[in-house]
């Protein structure tokens, strides 16, 4: 069982450590004086068991109802650009996790795509708190594109749930069970690099996106990839079928599950400047080894897309 514990709204954690789901003793992170708690050791205070077993069944209903809904006719919506995609399957799947949460847990709080869209805060407090992404890769699932979409939810606790590829039952299991390995390259010649373009598409954004992307086929790196889902596409940093993973314009829900299940496997999640995650700033940096996560924090020049907390269209 897998589990993270932050107690402000940075997750900035180094060591998650296993334990065996028995009430710890409270006790007090020291503040680093900058307002951050360096989350150095993980203490957990609460049994959240019951959480796993209620998400994993939820996760798999959920999965049921993506799996029948790539077969029907969608309509179709935009969000913040006509390239942001959005279903009445994601509505469904949100709407079916998020009640029977609060059924069960009234003293939860959630952040989830669909509900930020419709202009809920997007909030992280110390309450325990669900962070849901209903269809990652929406924009695959509408065009039934080799079925590259995956539900994630994950736990303020950071406890990862089953995050179930719907249509090719690839699951990853919650944090337990067989350990993934990131891959332990550390020559960025020898690295496959995935990453996803993100919502905007004005010319000035796509000379960076490209720019980026030039910059790391001319290291050279054996290649780079877009699969359409950047949940997916991290998890795929854990399993070590890549080296390394890089985008601006993700959102928490992308990212929170998938950074427990990378630092369980041994790699690193960071943010684009080399600094720790900011799980609320729309950008990330994943890599099998540290090497090639500086390596590629580098190359980069930027693209601002705000922040989950602050811009509600998430467009800055
Ligand atoms: O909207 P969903 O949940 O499908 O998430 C995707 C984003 O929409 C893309 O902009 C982004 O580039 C990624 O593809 C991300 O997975
Ligand atoms: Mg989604
Ligand atoms: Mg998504």
């Amino acid at each position: 069982m897998l589990y993270g514990s932050r107690r402000r709204d940075r997750f900035e954690c180094s060591e998650v450590i296993d334990v065996s789901c028995r009430p710890l003793p409270v006790n007090t992170l020291h503040q680093d004086g900058t307002g951050r708690f360096p989350v150095t050791r993980l203490f957990v205070m609460e049994d959240w068991s019951d959480c796993l077993d209620v998400a994993v069944q939820i996760a798999r209903r959920a999965g049921q109802v993506v799996q029948s809904a790539v077969k029907q006719e969608k309509q179709v919506s935009s969000k913040s650009t006509p390239t942001d995609l959005v279903t009445e399957a994601d509505h469904q799947v949100e709407e079916l996790i998020i009640s029977t949460l609060r059924d069960k847990y009234p003293s939860h709080r959630f952040i989830g795509e669909e509900s930020s869209a419709a202009g809920v805060k997007c909030e992280l407090t110390d309450a325990p708190t669900w962070i849901i992404d209903p269809i990652d890769g929406t924009c695959n699932f509408v065009h039934r594109y080799r079925n590259h979409h995956i539900l994630c939810l994950n736990h303020r606790v950071n406890m990862f749930l089953s995050s179930q590829h719907t249509i090719l039952h690839f699951q990853f299991p919650h944090g337990g069970g067989e350990h993934r390995i990131c891959c332990k390259e550390r020559d960025v010649s020898k690295a496959l690099i995935l990453t996803e373009i993100g919502a905007k598409r004005d010319p000035a954004t796509l000379d960076i996106f490209l720019g980026n992307m030039k910059k790391l086929l001319s290291a050279p790196t054996h290649g780079v990839r877009i699969i359409g889902s950047s949940t997916l596409a991290l998890c795929h940093i854990a399993s070590g079928a890549a080296e390394a993973y890089y985008q601006y314009g993700l959102h928490c829900w992308d990212i929170a599950a998938a950074a427990v299940i990378i630092r369980e496997a041994g790699g690193c999640v960071m943010d684009t400047t080399g600094g720790p995650l900011d799980l609320m700033s729309r950008r990330v940096v994943a890599a099998g080894t540290r090497e090639i996560a500086d390596y590629v924090v580098k190359q980069l020049q930027p693209i601002n897309y705000g922040r989950d907390d602050t811009d509600p269209d998430g467009l800055a």
